[in-house]
Parts: C-alpha cells; sequence; structure tokens
C-alpha cells in the first residue's frame, strides 16, 4: 500500500524524515507516495534530510522556536492552521493514497496541539484511513532530576521486563554510559507526559489506529533523548517500514513525471503465497482508535550472492547454501520460526499482554527459498494461541534480493497498557 507519510512538530518531523530515508535507500518495495514535515520550529525543518524541501512547512507565523510544551496554545494554533497544512498535501497526490499516517511525538505542544485537528480533517477530506504513528515520552524528560533515576534504572536487569531482547533491540548500559549521565536542562519536558495524555484521549475516536513507540522503553539507561533519537527513528522506520512495504500496492500512484510510481508488479513478480494488502491491513488495525504495537525479528541468512548464516561469517562446509534450491530445509525452518520467536517475545514498540490483543497480524519475509510454509504455518499457530483470538491474518513478503528472514507482528487493540494506564493515572 502506498501512504501519505506526514510528520508534525520536531518528533514527528524527524521520525517521517527516518522513514522517507529507510524507504528511499531499501530494497523493498516503496511504501512512501509522499513525506511531509510540518512545524512551528523552522529549525527543525532545516535539519531534515530526506524529506525534499519542497514538503517541508513552516507554520504558525507568531511563533519563533516552537512552543516549548504549552498544549493549549499547541492546540489553538494546530485550529488555526489546519487548512493551511491540508493544503500543503495537493503538492503531492493524496487523494490516490491507500492511507494517511501523521507522526507524531506525544509530550509537546506542536505536533500534540496540531495532530488531533489535522487527523479530523483528513478523516472528513478523504476517505482512506488516517493513522497515527505515535511516540510515548521518556521519564528522564520530565524532571531536572530524572538523571538519579536513570542511576536507578540502570541496575534493573532488563530482559524481566522486556523480555528476550530482539537482534536490534538496545544492550544494556555499560560503565561508560555513566559518564553520560546529566541529561541537558534543554532535554527536560516537565509536562511531555500530561500532554501525552490529553493528546492520545484526543486522538481517540479521531485517530483510525495509533501505533505506539515508547521512548522510555527503547532508550538505554543513562541515555537521554538527543543522544538515543536518532538510533530510536530508525529503530521506529525499520518497523514501520518492514510493515507497510510488505503490503501489496493497489494503488497505482503515478509520480511527478506520469510514470506509474506503484509497486504492483513487483509484488505480482514476487512470489508471494500471501499478499496483504491495504484492506487487510485495516481489517487488523480497525477503525476505532484502537493502540497498535508492533514486534519485529531478523535472522541473517546465507544467500547465493554471499551474506552470512546466522550472523557468522563462515563456511560451514555443508554445501547446503550454494543456490537457492539447496537451501536445507531445517536451517530454513529453524530461521523462521526464530524470526517468528523474536518478533513476538522480543521487545514490542509499547510493552504490552499479547494475549489482550484483539487481533493481529504476521508477516515472514526474506529470500524466497528461505520462507519455509510449515515454520510460517506454526508460527500463525503460536501467534493464535499467545493472543487468544483467531483473528489473524499472515502474509508473505518475499525479498529475491535480501540477505535476512524477517517478521512483523502486528497486535491490534492491546488496551489495556500498563504503560498508559499509569501514565494516564498520573497525570490526571
Ligand atoms: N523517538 C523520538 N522521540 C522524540 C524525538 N524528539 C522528541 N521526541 C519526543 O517527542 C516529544 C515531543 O517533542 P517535539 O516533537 O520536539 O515537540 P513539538 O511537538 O515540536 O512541540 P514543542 O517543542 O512544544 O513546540 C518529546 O517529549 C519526546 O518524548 C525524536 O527525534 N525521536
Amino acid at each position: 500500500m502506498q501512504l501519505e507519510v506526514i510528520g508534525v512538530g520536531g518528533a514527528g518531523c524527524r521520525i517521517a524524515d527516518a522513514i522517507r530515508a529507510a524507504d528511499d535507500e531499501a530494497t523493498a518495495p516503496s511504501f512512501v507516495a509522499d513525506a511531509f514535515a510540518f512545524d512551528t520550529d523552522v529549525d527543525g525543518l532545516t535539519d531534515l534530510g530526506a524529506i525534499s524541501e519542497t514538503h517541508r512547512h513552516r507554520y504558525g507565523e507568531t511563533i519563533d522556536r516552537g512552543l516549548d510544551g504549552n498544549l493549549h496554545r499547541g492546540l489553538e494554533v494546530g485550529e488555526e492552521c489546519v487548512d493551511e497544512l491540508s493544503r500543503q498535501l495537493d503538492q503531492g497526490q493524496p487523494s490516490l493514497a491507500d492511507a494517511f499516517l501523521v507522526v507524531v511525538g506525544l509530550g509537546g505542544a506542536t505536533g500534540g496541539g496540531t495532530a488531533p485537528h489535522l487527523v479530523a480533517n483528513l478523516q472528513t477530506l478523504y476517505d482512506e484511513p488516517v493513522y497515527v504513528l505515535a511516540t510515548l515520552p521518556a521519564k528522564s524528560e520530565l524532571e531536572e532530576g530524572a538523571a538519579d533515576e536513570i542511576d536507578d534504572r540502570g541496575t534493573v536487569d532488563e530482559s524481566a521486563t522486556n523480555g528476550p531482547a530482539s537482534d536490534t533491540a538496545a544492550a544494556p548500559g555499560t560503565a561508560d554510559d555513566a559518564e553520560q549521565s546529566a541529561i541537558p536542562e534543554a532535554e527536560t519536558r516537565p509536562l511531555a507526559e500530561k500532554n501525552a495524555v490529553e493528546t492520545l484521549e484526543r486522538l481517540d475516536g479521531l485517530a483510525t489506529a495509533t501505533i505506539c513507540f515508547d521512548n522510555e522503553l527503547w532508550l538505554r539507561p543513562r541515555e537521554g533523548l538527543g543522544d538515543g533519537r536518532e538510533r530510536l527513528n530508525r529503530e521506529i522506520a525499520t518497523r514501520v517500514g518492514a510493515f507497510f512495504a510488505s503490503t501489496a500496492d493497489t494503488s497505482g500512484l503515478e509520480d511527478g513525471d506520469g510514470r506509474t510510481r506503484g509497486n504492483r508488479d513487483r509484488h505480482a513478480d514476487s512470489g508471494a503465497e500471501t499478499v496483504i494488502d491495504a484492506n487487510d491491513v485495516g481489517r487488523i488495525l480497525g477503525t476505532e482508535s484502537d493502540i497498535v504495537s508492533l514486534g519485529y525479528g531478523t535472522q541473517r541468512v546465507e544467500t547465493d550472492d554471499g551474506g552470512s548464516l546466522f550472523g557468522l561469517d563462515i563456511d560451514l562446509g555443508l554445501g547446503l547454501f550454494g543456490s537457492d534450491s539447496s537451501v536445507d530445509t531445517g536451517a530454513a525452518f529453524s530461521a523462521v520460526e526464530t524470526t517468528i520467536r523474536k518478533a513476538l517475545r522480543g521487545k514490542l514498540t509499547l510493552e504490552c499482554e499479547r494475549e489482550n490483543a484483539d487481533r493481529a497480524m504476521l508477516i515472514v519475509g526474506g529470500p524466497p527459498a528461505w520462507l519455509n510454509r510449515r515454520a510460517i504455518s506454526e508460527g500463525r499457530e503460536t501467534l493464535e494461541s499467545a493472543i487468544g483470538s483467531v483473528e489473524i491474518l499472515g502474509g508473505d513478503a518475499p525479498r529475491a534480493d535480501g540477505d535476512e528472514v524477517f517478521a512483523v507482528v502486528v497486535l491490534s487493540g492491546v488496551d489495556p497498557v500498563e504503560r498508559l494506564e499509569t501514565m494516564r493515572a498520573e497525570n490526571r
């Protein structure tokens, strides 16, 4: 499917930029039809790299450098400027997109104040779903003394709270990290959680569904957001990209020169047995502003043109991997099983009880010869029993030139989520 990706506020713009960059670099089918960045802070826009300058827009003329967490003002500015922002989208082809993805860092005033107005406006202007991708604030942002709390947190055994880490999960803190324990005052946002709760409430009933990413969960012990945000944004872009790039393009969008830009042919030729499309995504994400969490796992595998087996750059001398057709069934089964386990049991974008999910989707991708059917089907059964629901869709995403097997687990309707409940209770 093809998305209009729209970042609002500092975090929203940076994450949208990371998604655009990852989409541009990926060998996987492109899913970003257009990417836009809207911010009240001109510096935030200037620092972006991948979103074209024509698609960056500064709004709120009387504002100099962002709104510094004043959500009340943010909501006023959002309301005043929403038509102006929606008009900016006409530089792309919003009416041809399969869905919108409004990206926002919950906690700020610009993104948090604008996103509800923008989402409401897009819902009235277009028939397509308006999904939100939202980050939750880190504890270290809340107060100046937060660095002390982080010192304490550094002693916590992460595996006890996060479950087994995925390949790309954050490593536990090291002694060297202690030197970076001071959180610069400029990074503190005392109202971040309060604002986040209020914006989430406003989005409830407006957003078609909200994919959450918890900064607190993903920052390393003693790591400030300023230091960690690029890494976090890449993690977000990887997960969101793995999900949406695995869906078939049904839009047939054209680029500015009238060429069809969609990937329908690439999907048709890909040999996928079960192709996920925008309707399937719609069925799983729902229409009731459900909270969504993403799991992801990868495993490097040997391919014709090199790569490595299970992350080890060694030749096992088994003669199993000389060509696609000679991939060992047991190795393929194990690679798929491992990636699905990582995606389901590893660190999610928002930690939640798996069995709370109302609906789920499992996508397994990678070099076609490695996509072991039996392992995929057993993985689906595992997911079904983990969430205790039969509302599950599965799909595959063959990547002829890929060198890793990957799995994406989409958990939808995961409320109640402890992190959100605590944040709501503490910020009434
Ligand atoms: N993952 C991630 N989170 C970020 C990033 N920047 C900020 N955040 C989070 O997003 C929240 C809002 O920050 P911003 O997006 O900069 O705020 P804003 O919407 O521009 O609003 P104002 O600065 O108040 O005008 C923060 O409280 C952080 O939790 C980023 O680059 N990546």
